[in-house]
């Protein structure tokens, strides 16, 4: 597992290309048959991948947690970008397909991905964060997470933002996960953009076109920075930092929160006229 520490604004402000991607692009999480993690210590949140094609994949613990099993003081957020598939967890098991999420909370011991298809596996994202408390395991599909419609057509930001791990939604200790599509022709991802200082902030793209790419945004408001995505590529969010997206094409992607509050609504917009 792949551990990457916190940078402060200032270091960020003078990155390189080459730096700023070391340190907050997610390339290579999506493996067949491999469960991959980063850890970043915004927020001890863990961004992860698991594909069951051949076999199923177990989610096993690593030796730097200190814990005897994954979920032993965690959460985890669960969803599925690819083909149908299951999530075992303590011997119940979800059926999730494209865009389903599964939560798991604090104290899952047994935790089991698979697939229904070999040729058309299951593609699961996975973000987890420390726990206190737990809460049930849960399964929402899209339609259960009451889409909200955002932007226009006009300004090329008209998606759906479907929210499933927050406040108002699947109840979990700290973490707040959800996924937004982008309609056809809108390219541009949280625009206006905005920071929350009290949460860091994950996004996993997907769906983007294998020739097309993503322009995300990131650092203060006033010193901004740009790097480019690819299909299936997450990127780590520091709690003061935009985060924003402009596709070449149409585009979809998960985004997931942990820190002070499960609040979905708390954030503090930046005007695009003071972007620099
Ligand atoms: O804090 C919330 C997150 O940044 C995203 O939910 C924003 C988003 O999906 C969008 O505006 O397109
Ligand atoms: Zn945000």
């Amino acid at each position: 597992m792949q551990i990457r520490f916190e940078s402060s604004r200032k270091e960020v402000s003078q990155m390189d290309t080459a730096t700023l991607r070391e340190n907050f692009l997610i390339e290579n999480i999506f493996q067949t048959d491999q469960i991959n993690f980063v850890y970043t210590h915004y927020d001890r949140v863990m961004i992860g991948g698991a594909i069951p094609a051949a076999t199923a994949l177990t989610l096993e613990t690593y030796g730097s947690l200190k814990a005897e099993y994954f979920l032993e003081r965690r959460e985890i957020g669960i969803i599925n970008i690819g083909g149908k598939g299951q999530v075992k967890a303590d011997g119940q098991t979800f059926e999730i397909s494209k865009l389903g999420c599964v939560y798991l909370g604090k104290g899952t011991k047994e935790v089991v991905f698979s697939s229904e298809n070999e040729a058309d596996p299951a593609v699961f994202y996975l973000l987890s964060s420390p726990a206190h408390q737990s809460f049930p395991a849960t399964l929402f599909t899209k339609e259960d997470a009451a889409p909200a419609i955002m932007g226009s057509m006009e300004t090329s930001n008209h998606r759906t933002i479907y929210k499933y791990i927050h406040a108002g939604g699947i109840q979990s200790a700290q973490l707040v996960m959800g996924l937004t599509v982008l309609q056809p022709g809108s390219v541009w991802n949280t625009m206006p953009a905005h920071v929350h200082d009290r949460r860091m902030e994950a996004y996993c793209y997907f769906d983007v076109p294998a020739n097309q790419r993503i322009l995300h945004l990131m650092g203060e408001p006033t010193e901004t920075r740009h790097l480019w995505l690819a299909d299936r590529q997450a990127i780590i969010s520091p709690p003061w930092s935009i985060h924003s997206g402009c596709g070449t094409a149409s585009y979809s992607f998960i985004w997931g929160m942990a820190g002070e509050n499960r609040d979905y609504t708390d954030m503090d917009a930046v005007a695009i006229t003071d972007l620099r």
